[in-house]
């Protein structure tokens, strides 16, 4: 993988940390699949732009033994994540730190690569321990539910309240596996401001297979991210069922909608452009063809047991984030009083919590309050 350099002078990218004047370091917080596979890419663009990045990547390992080894240990020696991306060699500047405080200490940019349900946890630990200057970017596709159980939360918020930092996201049609082939994608940053960290994670992410675009509407990239795998899990259901492409587009369609309604509703003033950049369109198409919460959902109908088992089977670890997110929609709709608005994300639950048979899917499709339009 080569790293290309844009914008005006290649002079005017080398911007070291204005308040250390120092190259700023950077720590990747997971080690999963897609942790694993971003980390090839920060290996690479913290080297070629070291006079502004720290090339000596700290990667926070959840430390597990793996055939009789440690996992970090594994990493640092053989550079590869043999559980979580075998068969990938990691670049040699990404060293796996297996205690989490450690891993973060003194670094700028962390970025939050954990299944949404581990970031509370992680946070709790962090609380108070990170660099009065730190910035995190969150790479994790989900919700969390407030507190007190009114609602909805968004993962860069949790992340925010308890680290007391600024927190971007980056979201994208990005199967791991496709990207750690160095096969070409794109992937959206969302931030607060543009120019305050827009350029700098253009720099950190951007390379000639992984294109970034920057937009301000973070919220929605956000949430683009974490719902596109609730519409996932409605295309696997339709795929075990025997169903064919044209459904799996109903399926698409419909989901995006939903997705589109539901920004507008609880996040107003969404961009419309948003929807269309690669957060968006792009990983709701790629996700309903290619991802695990597809894989794992088309099963779930297929062997017809739990979806903890298949999961289990099926991912060695790793993780489909749709169930859990659809529980945390369903919530959110159920204490607004919003049930029969987003029919296809109450389906996505009911159908993983055994409370309607995956067939329910088609007929919630056939009936879509979209149709009566
Ligand atoms: N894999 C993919 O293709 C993509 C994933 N994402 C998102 O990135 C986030 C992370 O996904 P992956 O890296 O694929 O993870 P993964 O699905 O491979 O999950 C396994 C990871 O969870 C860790 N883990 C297990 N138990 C833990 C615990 N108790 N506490 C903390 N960590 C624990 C494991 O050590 C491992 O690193 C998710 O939100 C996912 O939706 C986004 C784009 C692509
Ligand atoms: O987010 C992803 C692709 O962009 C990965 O989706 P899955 O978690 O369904 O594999």
């Amino acid at each position: 993988m080569t790293v290309r350099f844009f914008g005006s002078a290649a002079s005017a990218l080398f911007r070291p940390n204005s308040t250390t004047m120092s190259p700023t370091k950077v720590t990747i917080v997971g080690s999963g699949n897609w942790g694993s596979a971003i980390a090839r890419i920060v290996g690479q663009t913290t080297k070629a732009y070291s006079n502004e990045f720290d090339p000596t990547v700290r990667m926070w390992v959840f430390e597990e033994m793996v055939n009789g080894e440690k996992l970090s240990e594994i990493i640092n020696t053989r550079h590869e994540n043999v559980k979580y991306l075998p068969g990938k060699i990691l670049p040699e500047n990404i060293v796996a730190v297996p205690d989490l405080v450690q891993s973060c200490d003194g670094s700028e940019i962390l970025i939050f690569v954990v299944p949404h349900q581990f970031v509370k946890g992680i946070c709790k630990q962090l609380e108070g321990k990170i660099s009065p200057n730190a910035h995190v970017v969150s790479l994790i596709k989900g919700v969390s539910v407030q507190e007190n159980g009114t609602g909805l939360k968004l993962i860069s918020d949790e992340i925010r309240e308890y680290l007391k930092c600024p927190v971007d996201v980056l979201m994208g049609a990005n199967l791991a596996p496709e990207v750690a082939n160095d096969m070409f994608c794109e992937a959206t940053i969302g931030c607060q401001t543009r120019s305050v960290h827009g350029p700098m994670l253009k720099r950190l992410f951007h390379t000639d297979n992984f294109r970034i675009s920057v937009v301000e509407d973070a919220h929605t990239v956000e949430l683009c991210g974490a719902l596109k795998n609730v519409v996932a899990c409605a295309a696997g259901f339709t795929d075990g069922l025997g169903y064919g492409d044209n459904t799996k587009a109903a399926v698409i369609r419909l989901g995006l909608m939903e997705i589109t309604k539901f920004v507008e509703h609880y996040y107003p003033g969404s961009n419309l452009s948003t929807f269309f950049e690669s957060c968006g369109i792009a990983d709701l198409i790629t996700t309903c063809y290619g991802g695990r919460n597809r894989k794992v959902c088309e099963a779930f109908v297929k062997a017809g047991k739990p979806m903890a088992e298949v999961e289990k089977e099926l991912l060695n670890g790793q993780s489909a984030q749709g169930p859990p997110t659809a529980a945390e929609v369903f919530h959110m709709l159920e204490a607004t009083n919003l049930i029969s608005s987003f029919p296809l994300f109450v389906a996505v639950h009911r159908i993983c919590q055994g409370e309607m048979p995956p067939s329910g899917m088609i007929d919630c499709l056939r009936d879509h309050p979209e149709h009566q339009a």
